[in-house]
C-alpha cells in the first residue's frame, strides 16, 4: 500500500476513501483491513470514516474506462454504488481531460458525463424489477410487497416497493421520519429474510409529484447522508406506486441528486454532485 495513490471523496456527502490501484494489479484488501479504514476515527480516514472504499483498477474489458471495486464500511464487496461511480468518473475525467468516460462495475458499464465543474450525470442503466433480481426469496410483484412495520392492524410502515440499481433496495413511503424511525427500522429490514442477500433500505417523503426527501440505512454501513443507487430506487419505485412522475428532485441528508427514469429507453440517469476532500499517496 506504501506509495499508492490515495483520495478521500464525496458525493452529496456519501464518503469514500479510493485507493487508485490501476498499475498495481496485484493489490487487495481483505474485508477485515477494508472494515478497519473505514471505521470512523481511523488513522486514514478520521473521525468520519468512510461508507465505502473504492479501488479503481484497469478495465476488465476494452469498452470501458476504468473498474471500480466497491466495499462497504463493513468490509465486503457489492456491485453498486451511485455517488461512487459519479466521483471515479469525474477523477478519470479530470485526468484525461475529457467530459465522458464508462465506469465498469461487477454489475454494468455506466457511462459518465460532466455536466458542470463538479456536477456528474450517470446512466444508471435499467432498474431490475423482478423478484429474482433484487433479489427476493420468493416469487412476488416488487411494485409493492408484502412487509409491514409496528402494530399487525395498523402498521407504521407497509408496502415498501423492491427495486434493484444493481444492488438490492425496498424503498418505504413514510409521512415523517420521526414516525418512521429510520434508525430502528433500517437494522431490521436490511437483515429480513425476505431479502437473500440483505438490503439497503430508504425512506421517502413524497413531498410532490417532483421532490422527495430521502433517508437511507444502507446495507453494510447503517444511515448515511446519501445514496444514490437509492436514490434512483426511490424514484423507480415511486412512479411505479404512482407518488411521482419519473423526473424528481431527492433531497438526501447531504444535498440534492436529480433522478430522470427515462421513458424512451428505461434507464434512469442520476446527476449530482462530487467534492474531493484530499488527494496523496499513502
Ligand atoms: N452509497 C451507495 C450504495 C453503496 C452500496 C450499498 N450500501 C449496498 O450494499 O448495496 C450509492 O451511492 O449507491
Amino acid at each position: 500500500m506504501q506509495g499508492m495513490k490515495f483520495l478521500i471523496m464525496n458525493g452529496a456527502g456519501n464518503r469514500f476513501a479510493v485507493f487508485d490501484a490501476r498499475e498495481q494489479s496485484d493489490f487487495t484488501l481483505s474485508d477485515a483491513q477494508t472494515a478497519a479504514i473505514c471505521a470512523p476515527g481511523s488513522d486514514i480516514m478520521g473521525p468520519k470514516g468512510a461508507d465505502q472504499l473504492i479501488i479503481m483498477r484497469a478495465p476488465k474489458s476494452g469498452d470501458a474506462d476504468i473498474f471500480m471495486e466497491i466495499r462497504n464500511q463493513k468490509g465486503f464487496e457489492v456491485d453498486a454504488c451511485g455517488n461512487a461511480t459519479r466521483c471515479i468518473a469525474w477523477l478519470f475525467m479530470r485526468d484525461a481531460e475529457t467530459d465522458n468516460c464508462v465506469v465498469q462495475t461487477n454489475d454494468a458499464l455506466l457511462q459518465c458525463k460532466l455536466v458542470d465543474t463538479y456536477q456528474v450525470a450517470v446512466d444508471m442503466g435499467p432498474p431490475k424489477l423482478e423478484w429474482d433480481q433484487i433479489p427476493l426469496e420468493e416469487p412476488m410483484h416488487t411494485h409493492h410487497i408484502d412487509v409491514k412495520v409496528g402494530p399487525i392492524d395498523e402498521p407504521v410502515l407497509h408496502n415498501p416497493g423492491a427495486v434493484s440499481m444493481g444492488n438490492p433496495h425496498c424503498v418505504f413511503f413514510v409521512e415523517d421520519f420521526t414516525t418512521a424511525k429510520p434508525e430502528k427500522v433500517g437494522p431490521m429490514i436490511e437483515f429480513h429474510p425476505l431479502f437473500p442477500q440483505q438490503a439497503n433500505v430508504g425512506f421517502a417523503k413524497v413531498e410532490s409529484k417532483e421532490k422527495i426527501r430521502l433517508k437511507v440505512w444502507e446495507r453494510g454501513v447503517g444511515m448515511t447522508l446519501a445514496c444514490g443507487t437509492g436514490a434512483c430506487a426511490a424514484v423507480v419505485a415511486a412512479h411505479r406506486q404512482k407518488r411521482t412522475g419519473r423526473k424528481v428532485e431527492v433531497v438526501v441528508d447531504g444535498g440534492t441528486l436529480y433522478i430522470d427514469w427515462q421513458e424512451n429507453d428505461n434507464h434512469v440517469i442520476m446527476t449530482g454532485p462530487v467534492a474531493l476532500e484530499k488527494e496523496g499517496v499513502i
